[in-house]
């Protein structure tokens, strides 16, 4: 089936978020059956999880320790490294800073967000930098990988977007404290929304049922965490870039577990140079290019500007 069948063929809502097991791929034939469980995923659901992605378990469980140890810290302590200072929008969310979805009242997170480089770091816990450096490489690894197989789904050379991605993914290390006391549905970990960038990459803490998926009869599905696994979804870029084929899928968390809950995304663009239109793949007659070019820079800037201007702060954020 070719890809604008595939994305004809698709029936009904989902009702779970297939797992890929992306363990064997050492073959091209081995990638290409990959790429077509991917293609379908994205096209169906724009969620999976992966399971032996290759990351080791140390490698996580040290970054988690880290991120730990960090948000216990005071709170003014973590506010010398403000995000707002820097208009990278790198270093520390505070509680309610950000407010994705507009009809909310303030997510309830905290973050620590770093980037390829300029990364203002704190000076406690020492491992900090080297635990959450180690793992945002790790990720990246996964990603690249991810990039080939989408690049097969989407019929283009598997290599086409390895040299198109490198400084743009950004980390962020978060904590959602439990939710208690009356429901709010105005007030959540973090609000119904869908990624900006190609896709994302995500750890979450096993035994914590938090993130939640809609799907399009507007249910919302859990994403209950699996060990070992990693959650990927696409966004929204990406998403305009296969003309609607792969589906950027609004999702949520909400922490009503009782303990905290940690978890990493990793958010994967593109280089801010690379101008965005639909791929020659994924238009036909029946299905014509939705969107104009785009610039990837200009377009990831106006989302971001938006996310932090419905926030609490209203100042300082990217130009
Ligand atoms: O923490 C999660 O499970 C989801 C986080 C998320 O959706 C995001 O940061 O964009
Ligand atoms: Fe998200």
């Amino acid at each position: 089936m070719s890809l604008t069948e595939t994305a004809t063929s698709v029936s009904g809502a989902f009702d779970s978020i297939p797992i890929i097991d992306i363990g064997h791929a050492s073959t091209h034939e081995e990638r290409v059956a990959l790429a077509q469980q991917t293609r379908d995923a994205c096209v169906n659901v724009g969620f999976f999880y992966i399971k032996n992605h290759g990351i080791p378990e140390e490698t996580i469980d040290t970054a988690l320790s880290a991120m730990k140890t960090y948000f216990s810290f005071p709170l003014e302590t973590k506010m010398k490294l403000h995000h707002r200072q820097g208009t990278l929008h790198r270093g520390y969310e505070p509680l309610f800073d950000s407010n994705i979805d507009p009809a909310n009242r303030g997510d309830l997170y905290e973050a620590f967000v770093i980037g390829w480089d300029e990364n203002p770091w704190p000076s406690e816990p020492i491992e900090f930098r080297e635990a959450l450096t180690k793992y945002y490489h790790a990720a990246i690894s996964v990603g690249k990988f991810l990039y080939r197989l989408f690049a097969l789904a989407l019929d283009l050379p598997e290599t086409y977007f390895d040299d198109k991605f490198k400084r743009s993914p950004v980390f962020r290390a978060l904590h959602y404290p439990p939710q208690t006391g009356p429901e709010d549905d105005r007030i959540v970990g973090i609000g119904a929304h869908s990624d900006f960038e190609c896709f994302t990459i995500l750890w979450q803490e096993p035994g914590i049922q938090a993130l939640q998926v809609l799907n399009s009869k507007n249910q919302w599905i859990n994403a209950t965490p699996i060990p070992g696994t990693l959650v990927i979804n696409i966004g929204d870029l990406l998403s305009r870039w296969t003309n609607d084929m792969f589906r950027s899928t609004v999702h949520r968390a909400i922490n009503r577990s009782g303990v905290r809950r940690y978890s990493m995304p990793l958010f994967i663009g593109v280089e801010p140079h690379v101008e965005v239109e639909p791929f020659p793949s994924c238009v036909s007659p029946d299905r014509p290019a939705k969107y104009e070019k785009i610039n990837s820079r200009e377009y990831v800037r106006k989302r971001l500007r938006a996310m932090y201007h419905q926030g609490n702060g209203t100042s300082g954020g990217p130009e």
